[in-house]
């Protein structure tokens, strides 16, 4: 029996190798003429092929997108687009980068491309964050939807290893949870086990060959799938555990989903069997081990140890001290979740977390 409410986000995505080179064309689609390209200060070098292929129609490389987007990063970048008279902003980069054009976005309602090198998925999603006096809110607005989404997998090739893994991991959360949303759908749910089998299977394909072009391309498909979900079902309690643990303790991005996710799929188990098979047989297990709840959770974990993932949040930086704190502070804003959120269970998965041991349920 179904019933779900399904509204798609208007994102037009080109996807290919070289589909860099059809960036002029689409900032005219836009009917834009003076784009600002956007990139993090160690990323340069992705911007400066964007600014040749745009010609007269750049109007500059801002390389000042920060993690998190600090507020006062937010004002700058969109002071210096108002400056240089941009009509669109061209986000090179990771969720980082892309955050900063949504960022501009919010404020100005530029429309923004974007050209992900990571698989965050952020390009997919009309969610933005912002952090002020060391707090990270986070929104939804249409505005900050990027208009268009260029994948080109050549563009992924130099990305370290280490954080490809874990931002594929990333990506994999927000299929894993769209998967058990309240808000879930049938489109959602086959493009999110679709996008765990293809990150999979390109994840374990780069352990082997980081220079794989197919393994770039089917985690790049993989990150879109994902991201997809992302931006169009709610999240639950892995989304929000990582979003205090990152804002709160500042641990880096990717690698926190990383070591969370095995450990939220357990707590979620009993209360999502369905969702778990279909993680499960997204992750290569047979049918008959799919039944298993427990067996997505376990199949994550072993995929993060197949791929030398760092175990736990101890391993980026999380004191032991701070899990107490950091329990309080996820149970202080109440969210929905399959199954409801307890102290004791939350406190032990942190543990955990924090450990990096094989994840249980509780
Ligand atoms: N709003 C959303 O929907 C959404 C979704 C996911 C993540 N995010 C946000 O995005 C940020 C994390 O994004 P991220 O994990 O992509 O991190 P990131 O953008 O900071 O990139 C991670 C690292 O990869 C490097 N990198 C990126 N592309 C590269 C390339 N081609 N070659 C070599 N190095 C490269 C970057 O320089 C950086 O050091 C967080 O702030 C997170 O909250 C937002
Ligand atoms: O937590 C995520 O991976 C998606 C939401 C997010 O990062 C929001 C933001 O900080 O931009």
């Amino acid at each position: 029996m179904y019933e779900f409410t399904y509204t798609a986000n208007a994102s037009r995505v080109i996807f290919g190798r070289g589909s860099l080179n059809s960036i002029e064309q689409e900032v005219e689609r836009l009917g834009a003429g003076r784009a600002l390209v956007l990139c993090t200060p160690d990323r340069r070098e992705l911007a400066e092929p964007v600014a040749a292929l745009l010609g007269k129609r750049c109007a500059g490389i801002y390389a000042g997108a920060i993690m998190h987007v600090p507020i006062e990063s937010a004002r700058a970048a969109t002071e210096h687009a108002g400056k240089v008279g941009a009509d669109c902003a061209i986000a090179i980069g990771g969720g980082s980068t892309v955050g900063l054009g949504k960022a501009i976005a919010l404020e100005s309602a530029l429309p923004i491309i974007a050209i992900p090198t990571t698989y965050a998925g952020s390009e997919m999603t009309p969610i933005f964050g912002l952090t002020e006096n060391g707090l990270k809110r986070t929104g939804r607005d249409a505005r900050v939807l990027p208009r268009t989404v260029i994948y080109d997998p050549q563009l992924s090739l130099t990305l370290p290893l280490p954080i490809s893994f874990v931002s594929g991991l990333n990506a994999m959360a927000h299929a894993a949870e769209g998967l058990y949303a309240r808000d879930g759908n049938p489109v959602m749910s086959l493009m999110a086990e679709e996008g765990i089998r293809a990150l999979a299977k390109g994840l374990r394909a780069l352990k082997q060959d980081a220079a794989n072009p197919d393994a770039r391309s089917d985690c790049l498909y993989g990150a879109w799938l994902c991201g997809t979900v992302l931006g169009q079902v709610g999240m639950a309690l892995h989304h929000k555990l990582c979003h205090t643990l990152g804002g709160s303790f500042n641990l880096p991005h990717a690698e926190t989903h990383a070591s969370v996710l095995p450990h939220a799929l357990a707590y979620n188990a009993a209360a999502a069997p369905e969702a778990m098979r279909r993680i499960a047989r997204a992750l290569g297990a047979s049918e008959a081990e799919a039944n298993d709840p427990a067996a997505a959770a376990l199949a994550l974990h072993a995929l993060s140890q197949e791929l030398g993932i760092p175990a736990g949040l101890k391993s980026i930086g999380m004191q032991e001290d701070d899990l107490d704190r950091a329990c309080q502070i996820a149970l202080a804003n109440p969210y929905w979740n399959p199954r409801a959120i307890e102290p004791q269970p939350l406190r032990a998965l942190l543990q955990r977390a924090w450990s990096g041991v094989a994840p249980q349920p509780d």
